[in-house]
């Protein structure tokens, strides 16, 4: 709400506010900025504080927004001297910049409050802090012009730009930074393009309301930024350090080898599957007769030593089911459909097989306790890692098989990426896949067909979800390029009575606790004296007497003509259509010129010349229009002007170089040189004869002159210096032609012509 005319502002803490919106610079009505020296003169060449660093905290972006409310909770954090309890009670109005509902904008220009606040930092610097609030962007009667302009000041001024978002950092929010950034950076003559040319950038997102997403504040605002500034594409070269579950199992194995052993030796038998192939041989070695192994001595040895001790000796089983195996050799029937009765079987079985074999013969059965330890954790990792690797399996990069022996080494999709940014040729993948175990067995497999079809996929599928396109990747690059820092911080909604009551005036018993709450972390995070950011121009730190003089040249600078005009996007883009169609006309007409009068193409009448320019003008101006253009044909009429005046310039290039081949008018400085010569020589003779000698000898000296313009002009074609002495020459060639000899040559003419329609009309039979 507008400060009370009637009452000081009063800060929720019952001090008086002291200190005002200063309005410092103005849009005037032509959409031109005025700054208002006498104004920012006395808020920063104060006594007190003009020899203090400047720290500048500005508040920028679309209109409507809550720019000015959230500068005057600024406020009350800097007026309440920064105490725990500077958001005050529950009653007080907000005040201090001006704010208030609706939808009509409400700050125009740039303005500072009018006190600055004096803090020192921690160590022991005296700064002085200026909270500058501005014109909203986008409102219906800013030019692009004028929003880029408030924003780049106001950026090229604050050591802390917040960038006042709504809801989202949406794309459209990036290309508009990045569009007044770069109107700030062309106006700082320390363009260079690396240096960072401005300080902290605080994206502030304003009724966030995905917390679930991104937690409030700037735990939240920072992932939330990570992924909106994310540069897609660029191999990020520190080398990737993945923590495989499949290393920490070797480094386990040893303890695991001293586990098993003190397990009963049951316990890897159990682990075995029935179909397993040891399984079926250990069951077999306890049941199997002499004649099962009579073609292997070793084995009919061994098979003696179990003979006796196993009650059913029976050849290999057609059937290994534990429901047979226990009744064929323990003689008991049970119920297989129990589970219970299921494990009280096989203990038994088991239990029979230990009290007939001796533990060594036992354990040549066994896998080894590394073996199963890795069995273990194959099934451990496969379940945790084979739902990202399912991708892998529907985008046809392999088979599931390959999918589950990749998730069982401990390796899912997102870390199989991370392997093939840090090393992208390829041979971190392939490395990976082939490291051998403690078993010394691949870790995925080292079947070359497997590795030649699989890693190349992989790396393909890498690539294409990890482009970006070109001119996102450039937003992103350039906002990074310009800030030495840059933050983000999500603000929860103030909630409803906030947003939509034309009577609520700021107190915070009407706000959400959730925004008080941001608030407090915000404001402090932002303003606390050891967060505070001295201005700083080219290293250099900045007190509010420099600050008055940076203002004046920045906005001299905006005010003057030779900055470009930014444009909206549509304008951009029209002209850039139009000016590619009207090149594209204007080639196509050189072309077509070429074709008639070209470097090797013979002179060309110039009434004929004239004739082809206008063929070739036309198909140039219907290539134009039939262009597809952005702007419409009003906006394309200036471009087919222009169009038109580039094409006229060429064609006087073409007559030129079509006259230049015409034989005649080449020669006609020699033959022009050479007839002042005889006619000089032949008056001369003729004023000699009849004795007036002295006009004679003028004559004569007039034929040498020209003799020896004749030579000069001769000796320049052939050697190529002096080229201004021989325009200087042709310039009196032409004249002497255009005054003398020319209307002697046409009256010549015109008089051959009607001697020769005399004769012709003389020498006609007369009728009768
Ligand atoms: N939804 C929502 N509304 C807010 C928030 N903060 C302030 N408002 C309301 O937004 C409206 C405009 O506030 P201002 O501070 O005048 O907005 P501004 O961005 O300075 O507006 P301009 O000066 O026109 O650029 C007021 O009605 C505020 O109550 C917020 O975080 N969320």
């Amino acid at each position: 709400m507008n400060t009370s005319e009637n009452h000081p502002p009063v800060s929720a803490r019952g001090v008086t506010l002291v200190g005002e919106p200063i309005q410092i610079v103005s849009v005037k009505d032509d959409h031109t900025f005025e700054l208002d020296e006498e104004k920012l003169d006395t808020v920063l060449l104060r006594q007190e504080i003009q020899g203090k660093k400047a720290v500048v905290v500005s508040v920028a972006g679309a209109f409507r927004k809550g720019k000015s409310f959230l500068l005057d909770f600024f406020l009350r954090y800097l007026n309440a001297d920064c105490s725990p309890d500077w958001l005050g009670d529950d009653e007080s109005p907000l005040e201090g910049f001006s704010w208030r509902g609706g939808s009509e904008r409400e700050t125009t220009g740039i303005l500072l409050w009018s006190e600055p606040f004096c803090f020192t930092l921690p160590n022991g610097e005296e700064v002085a802090v200026l909270l500058m609030d501005t014109q909203g962007a986008f409102d219906s009667e800013s030019t692009v012009r004028d929003c880029a302009t408030v924003f780049a000041l106001s950026t090229m001024i604050s050591s802390v730009q917040v960038y006042n978002l709504s809801q989202n950092i949406q794309e459209d929010d990036l290309q508009h930074l990045q569009l007044f950034t770069e109107y700030g950076r062309l106006a700082l003559e320390a363009n260079d393009n690396e240096s960072k040319p401005f300080q902290v950038l605080e994206f502030l997102v304003r009724d966030w309301s995905y917390p679930y997403d991104a937690a409030y504040g700037e735990a939240g605002g920072s992932q939330m930024l990570e992924k909106r500034l994310k540069v897609l594409g660029q191999h990020e070269q520190k080398s990737v350090k993945i923590q495989f579950s499949q290393d920490i199992a070797l480094e386990e194995t040893q303890e695991a080898e001293t586990r098993m052993e003190i397990i009963h030796p049951n316990l890897g038998v159990a682990l075995l599957p029935d179909s397993s192939p040891n399984f079926r041989a250990l069951v077999q070695s306890c049941t199997a007769n002499d004649n099962d192994w009579s073609d292997d001595g070793g084995a009919e040895n061994e098979c003696h030593k179990h003979e006796g001790l196993i009650s059913h000796k029976s050849s290999w089983r057609s059937t290994y089911k534990q429901e047979s195996l226990v009744s064929d050799i323990l003689n008991i029937t049970y119920n297989a459909h129990d589970a219970a009765g299921d494990v009280r079987a096989l203990s038994k079985l088991l239990q029979h097989a230990v009290s007939t074999l001796t533990m060594k013969d036992f354990s040549v059965f066994f896998f080894s306790p590394k073996a199963v330890f890795y069995n273990n954790l194959n099934s451990r990792e496969k379940a945790k890692n084979i739902s990202s690797l399912k991708v892998a399996v529907s985008s046809g990069i392999c088979k599931m098989a390959t999918a589950e022996n990749i998730a069982g080494s401990g390796l899912n999709l997102d870390q199989l990426k991370k392997i093939y940014v840090g090393d992208p040729w390829e041979d971190g993948l392939l490395n990976t896949f082939t490291m051998k175990n403690s078993l010394g067995q691949p870790r995925v497999t080292n079947t070359k067909r497997i590795l030649e079809s699989v890693i190349p996929k992989l790396a393909d599928y890498f690539n294409n979800r990890n482009k970006q396109h070109p001119e996102l990747q450039q937003i992103r690059k350039h906002i990074k390029s310009c800030f030495s820092k840059i933050g983000c911080f999500l603000m929860p909604h103030p909630g409803l009575r906030v947003a939509t009551n034309p009577h609520f005036d700021g107190r915070l018993k009407d706000i959400e606790t959730d925004f008080k709450e941001q608030l407090k972390v915000l404001v402090p995070q932002l303003l606390a004296p050891e967060n505070l950011i001295v201005k700083e121009i080219n290293g250099c730190r900045i007190t509010c007497r420099d600050l008055v003089e940076y203002f004046k040249a920045y906005i001299r600078i905006y005010q003057g003509e030779e900055l470009p005009e930014p444009k909206s996007m549509l304008q951009a883009t029209a002209e850039a259509n139009n000016l590619a169609a009207v090149s594209t006309a204007r080639s196509q007409y050189v072309r077509d010129m070429e074709e008639v009068c070209g470097g090797d193409k013979a002179y060309i009448h110039p009434t004929e010349l004239d004739k082809e320019h206008q063929r070739c003008l036309r198909q140039a101006l219907d290539t134009f229009k039939s262009a597809r253009k952005m702007g419409g044909p009003e906006f394309s009429s200036g471009y087919a002007e222009q169009l038109t005046n580039e094409i006229y310039d060429q064609f006087e290039n073409f007559q030129k170089h079509n006259e230049s081949k015409n034989i005649f008018s080449a020669a006609r400085t020699p033959a022009v040189l050479f007839t002042v010569m005889i006619v000089a020589y032949m008056t001369s003779g003729v004023f000699s004869v009849i004795g007036l000698e002295s006009i004679a000898n003028v004559f004569n000296f007039t034929m040498i002159i020209f003799l020896m313009f004749l030579i000069s002009w001769f000796y320049i074609q052939y050697s190529g210096e002096y080229r201004t002495l021989a325009i200087q020459i042709d310039q009196i060639a032409t004249v002497i032609w255009d005054q003398a000899l020319a209307p002697l040559y046409a009256q010549l003419m015109q008089q051959g012509a009607q001697l020769a329609v005399r004769q012709a009309t003389q020498s006609r039979p007369k009728r009768d």
